[in-house]
């Protein structure tokens, strides 16, 4: 009988663990793909909803149908009064990621996917009401205001930035948010998609799938990072500070947050994109400390560890300049991603076979029990 094959290396790194015909991550020449158009493309000139429609349906939408998904969206954009009931009742210190955990999970427990053919109105409904779980509950539990899910912004960014201040975000503002979706909606087979197909496989409904990919994109190692890398950069006051603390953090051997990939070996093509918006944010607020201070870790780690930023690393700054509050960084990755979540449940759904891998055991021989007065 053939031997099981030893794979090489921990983290399934570098193993194909199934198809998918949504991204390419790291390919030679083309950096990432969605259904192969080059994200840096797809983030200058196309709006977050074109990219959504483009993973979940397979084509870049017309102007009609674009402008049928964006009314859909709009038109789902309120929650159930049971849903906000819940939400008043999370403690303020919660950490908003667990906010949108339950919010996935509870709103799965009121309109659920009874049958797959639900499952793209089920992926509507999330992506839509995202912005309200994660804005309800943040305004109620910090501010004690009680505010409208709904607004007559036309785009998901527009809409998202409303909810979080009350008021309508600049052009700036709504650009930069827009990329920030489109530059975060899809990447293969990341741990958090992975969570989400491995759920998929079981046949389970696409609630437990986005719930459980929640909770593997909130690790500091995955979607975490955005947090603590702001949190690590605004423990410096100025770029000579940030290098000598950096150069610390290597010496201690620290993860440096914000910093390398588990594709990419030499840049993550998302960088360059929002590394410029957020400089183009920092001359907006005439900051002269944090984007230095984000330059000086950079170029510290290029020099010291030719390791580069990841797609976290500038995300940190340029949300802190349009005045989010830093805990809220993640859960808008997760507004985003539930598109190349969806898309990726979807495309299991189609060709399924239960994911379920074999492991090396490592533990003691077979042998015999002993009674429980003679241990
Ligand atoms: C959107 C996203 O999810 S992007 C990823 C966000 N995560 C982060 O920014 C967290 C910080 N980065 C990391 O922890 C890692 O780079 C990961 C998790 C992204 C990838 O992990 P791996 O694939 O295991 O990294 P890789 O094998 O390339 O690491 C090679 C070496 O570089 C080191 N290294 C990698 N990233 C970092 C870092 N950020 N800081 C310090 N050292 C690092 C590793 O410790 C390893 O050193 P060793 O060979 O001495 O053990
Ligand atoms: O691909 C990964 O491992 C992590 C990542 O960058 C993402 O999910 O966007």
């Amino acid at each position: 009988m053939a031997e099981a094959k030893v794979l090489s290396g921990a983290g399934l790194r570098g193993q194909v663990a199934g198809q998918t015909a949504l991204s390419t991550v790291g390919m030679p020449g083309a950096g990432l793909t969605y259904r192969g158009y080059d994200v840096r493309e797809l983030a200058e000139h196309a709006l977050f909803e074109e990219v959504a429609y483009l993973l979940l349906h397979g084509e870049l939408p017309t102007h009609d149908e674009l402008a049928a998904y964006q009314g859909k969206l709009r038109s789902l954009r309120d929650l159930p009064q049971p849903l906000k009931e819940v939400l008043e009742r999370i403690p303020s210190n919660t950490h908003p990621m667990d906010v949108m955990r339950t919010g996935a999970s509870f709103l799965g427990t009121l309109e659920p996917e009874r049958t797959f053919g639900q499952q793209e109105h089920v992926t509507d409904r999330l992506l839509a009401a995202f912005p309200a779980i994660m804005c309800y509950w943040y305004r109620y539990s910090h501010h004690g205001v009680r505010i409208a899910c709904t607004s007559d912004e036309d785009t998901f960014a527009g809409h998202f930035l409303y909810l979080l201040h009350g008021k309508s975000p600049s052009e700036l503002h709504s650009k930069v948010m827009d990329v920030s979706l489109i530059l975060y909606a899809e990447h293969e087979f990341n741990a958090s998609t992975f969570t989400a197909r491995v759920c998929a496989s079981t046949l389970s409904d696409m609630y437990s799938c986005v719930t459980a990919a929640i909770g593997s994109l909130r690790g500091p190692l995955h979607g975490g990072a955005n947090e603590a890398a702001m949190a690590m950069i605004q423990k410096f006051a100025s770029p000579e500070e940030a290098v000598r603390g950096t150069l610390a953090m290597l010496e201690r051997k620290d993860k440096i947050m914000g910093f390398g990939h588990a594709v990419y070996k030499d840049n993550d093509p998302r960088n360059e994109v929002i590394k410029g918006w957020a400089r183009k944010l920092a001359d907006e607020a005439g900051d002269k400390v944090l984007y230095p201070v984000s330059e000086a870790i950079d170029k510290t780690m290029w020099e010291q560890k030719k390791l580069f930023p990841n797609a976290d690393f500038y995300h940190a700054s340029a949300y802190h300049f349009m005045g989010i509050a830093t805990e809220l960084f993640t859960p808008i990755f997760v507004c985003s991603r539930v598109t190349g979540w969806a898309a990726h449940v979807f495309e299991q759904r189609a060709n399924n076979r239960i994911i379920r891998p074999s492991a090396e055991y490592v533990g003691v021989e077979q042998r015999a029990f002993v009674p429980l007065d003679r241990r």
